[in-house]
């Protein structure tokens, strides 16, 4: 993917976004209005169908093939104790998922979809980027083209999600470097620290905020200093789907958190993007607002690894089913108001 064969290609392919198709959008929504059912009563399942048949450039979208991607990473910043699980659980689910045993595995079986895993580098955990940057720049580009390389032109959806212990901290410090504030305005209790933990999270994103202070804040940048491997993958994956035309499904906090460094340079990043849900995670509310998403569903899940995204695919299949399926007045010999 040439977009992701220099930082200067990523940044100006962020700057020339495409955009759906209006033609196909206004008759999918010209059929909405002349189904059985009053004018509007279907709620955000009207919008998600005029959504995908805008993206897919049909009247009547579908969702025939439809996959998850799952990208996981290893933090060096876990060293400063800010989850409360081991590094060493990162590749321990990665063989859960590929076992056919996790969460994701069980929802994207009951969802209809394919599920792929992309472990990066796993034995070479990004540097501590309390101290500098956590990646290079050959493995910040190295990581987003493995992002873009789960996509393909012939998807209706693709969903995303990651697995990286200590990667909450890392979406934690891409939102405050990307949209402001500090370590206490973003951080959470990810899977699950207690209030030590919570301060050492704290502490650590300020640490990166003031290490960092004074680099360029480009979405590249940003991405390569205090993201991390599974993120940027994210990142790459939702940038390359856009160039695609093919509708992304964001999961949690970490997921929607690849996205930070793109929006705050091009708020227009997730026009083709869906919310699947919201985590508990408090930042991921903050964040919804900040680029404008809102989410399917809320569940009170914080699991990560695309089991949320993945959830809110049985609402967009139905979305698409009503849409397809229902009959007209006409049709159906029903008086219109
Ligand atoms: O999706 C979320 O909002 C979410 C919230 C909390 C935790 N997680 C998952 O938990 C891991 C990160 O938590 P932590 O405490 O290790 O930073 C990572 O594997 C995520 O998939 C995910
Ligand atoms: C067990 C476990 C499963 C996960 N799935 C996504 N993140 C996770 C973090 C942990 C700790």
């Amino acid at each position: 993917m040439t977009i992701f064969a220099t930082v200067a290609a990523f940044e100006t392919a962020l700057a020339s976004l495409p955009s759906a198709d209006a033609h196909a959008r206004a008759a999918a929504v010209a059929r909405q209005n002349q189904l059985t059912k009053p004018q509007g009563s279907l709620g955000r399942l009207e919008e998600i169908a005029g959504f995908l048949a805008g993206w897919q450039g049909r009247a009547v979208p579908r969702v025939d093939r439809a996959r998850a991607a799952v990208f996981a990473g290893n933090h060096g910043v876990v060293a400063r104790g800010v989850s409360a699980f081991p590094a060493s659980v990162t590749a321990q689910m990665v063989g859960n998922f590929e076992a056919g045993g996790a969460a994701i595995n069980a929802v994207a079986r009951a969802a209809g979809l394919e599920l792929v895993v992309i472990p990066i580098d796993l034995d070479r955990a990004t540097a501590d980027f309390t101290e500098g940057p956590a990646m290079s720049e050959a493995d910040c580009l190295a990581a987003l083209k493995a992002g873009a390389a789960v996509v393909d032109s012939g998807l209706d959806l693709l969903v995303l999600g990651e697995m990286g212990i200590g990667n909450s901290t890392a979406a934690a410090a891409l939102c405050a470097r990307s949209f402001g504030g500090d370590g206490r305005d973003w951080v959470g209790r990810g899977t699950g620290v207690d209030d030590d933990g919570l301060m050492r999270k704290v502490a650590a994103v300020d640490a990166a905020l003031a290490t960092h202070d004074g680099a360029p804040v480009t979405a590249f940048e940003t991405l390569r200093r205090v993201g991390g491997r599974e993120i940027v993958a994210i990142a790459g994956a939702v940038l390359a789907a856009r160039m695609a035309g093919v509708v992304v499904v964001l999961d949690g906090f970490i997921c929607c958190s690849a996205v930070a460094p793109l929006a705050a340079s091009a708020p227009d990043i997730v026009a083709h993007c869906i919310a699947g849900h919201r985590s508990v995670e408090p930042g991921h509310k903050r964040l919804l607002d900040r680029i404008a998403l809102e989410p399917l569903l809320a569940l009170d899940m914080r699991l990560g690894e695309g089991s949320g995204a993945a959830l809110a695919v049985g609402v967009i299949r139905a979305a698409v089913a009503v849409h397809a399926e229902m009959a007209t007045f006409a049709e159906a010999g029903v008086s219109a108001a």
